[in-house]
């Protein structure tokens, strides 16, 4: 690894405890999280739906797992732009925080095994390695996102590996842990969430536009500019619910999906929001944490919209 310096160290051990704890908390993320067990619970519900059957103990370890290899991400995300310079101003970047650059790359290595033990152990249970092949897959895609050679992000890739990594790929995960089998309306549904996650990453730029202008990171906010890009976001979020509408309408996902419109008012705020602030990096910051509310309820919504007619007792319970 080279080692470009900066040292927020001084700084750091200097900073009044109050705003420390702040920092941690920033850098560690805890609502980041639910980026990870979401295509795994709407997956899982997906497939009780279609077989009216949990394997909790799978669900269980596939959460764990999940949410460890989110965390080999973020740690190594703070790894990696040590070098490149684009963390230079991002006082809860772990590195800067412990300025131990070292004991985040291995304790981001640790996460990363003990999440793919955990995967690995859902193949041995199955007797079957597609799990453990799809999730190497978004392993992939999230160190090519980040890491030398590739480093995409600094190209504007890093919403299209989201959507694949969280979207298509880790709910084809969730779905064959549950069933070993695929399925379409799975499928349909993966976009969705998909979309949702892509939007937290896309949201979490605008702040960050003249940084990452500065280190040459196109992101899609530095390529649109930040006036295009909050022009483009109420069709981001409108494709979420347009999606759901048209798979309703073609009878791949049952009616109570349409839960998923409660989240409309959240979509409506993040876009009001960055419609008026979108060049006011002190403003827009906080864009990120509604993108997060969105993608969390409206995935809450369209799990329970799949696991509804089961509970409430009702016939059939996804379209024949
Ligand atoms: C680390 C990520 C974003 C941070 O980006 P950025 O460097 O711009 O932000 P900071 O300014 O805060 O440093 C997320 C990147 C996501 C990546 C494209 C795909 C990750 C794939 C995961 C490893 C897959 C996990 C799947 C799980 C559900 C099993
Ligand atoms: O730190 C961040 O900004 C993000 C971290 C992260 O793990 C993630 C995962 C999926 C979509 C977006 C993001 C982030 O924006």
């Amino acid at each position: 690894m080279t080692t470009r310096t900066v040292n927020y160290s001084a700084n750091a051990l200097k900073t009044a405890p109050a705003i420390r704890k702040k920092l941690w908390l920033a850098a560690i993320k805890p609502p980041m999280y639910s980026v990870a067990i979401m295509p795994i619970m709407v997956g899982t519900a997906i497939a009780i739906a279609e077989t009216r059957t949990l394997q909790a103990g799978i669900f269980a370890i596939f959460v764990f797992a999940a949410i460890l290899i989110l965390a080999w991400e973020n740690l190594a995300n703070d790894v990696f732009d040590s070098e490149t310079g684009v963390d230079v101003n991002k006082a809860h970047s772990l590195v800067n925080l412990t300025a131990n650059k070292s004991l985040i790359f291995w304790l981001g290595n640790l996460c990363l095994a003990t999440g793919l033990f955990g995967i690995g152990a859902i193949a041995a249970i199955q007797r079957d390695l597609t799990v453990v092949g799809i999730i190497l897959v978004c392993c992939v895609l999230g160190y090519i996102y980040q890491g030398p050679p590739f480093r995409l992000s600094f190209q504007g890739w890093g919403e299209i590996l989201c959507f694949f990594a969280f979207g298509p790929l880790a709910f084809a995960a969730a779905y064959y842990s549950q069933t070993q089998a695929w399925s379409g309306t799975n499928l349909a549904a993966s976009t969705i969430v998909g979309v949702s996650t892509s939007l937290i990453l896309f949201c979490s730029h605008f702040h960050q536009e003249a940084d990452d202008a500065a280190v040459g990171k196109r992101s899609p906010i530095v390529r649109l500019g930040t006036k295009r890009a909050a022009q483009l976001l109420p069709w981001l979020c409108g494709s979420i619910f347009a999606l759901t509408a048209l798979c309703v309408w073609l009878g791949v996902f049952p009616v109570t999906t349409l839960l998923v419109f409660a989240s409309l008012p959240i979509a409506l705020k993040l876009c009001k929001h960055v419609g008026t602030n979108h060049n006011k990096p002190e403003k827009v910051s906080n864009c990120k944490f509604i993108a997060v509310a969105l993608h969390f309820w409206s995935g809450i919504f369209l799990g329970l919209g799949f696991v509804l007619p089961q509970l409430l007792g009702f016939g059939a319970v996804l379209p024949t």
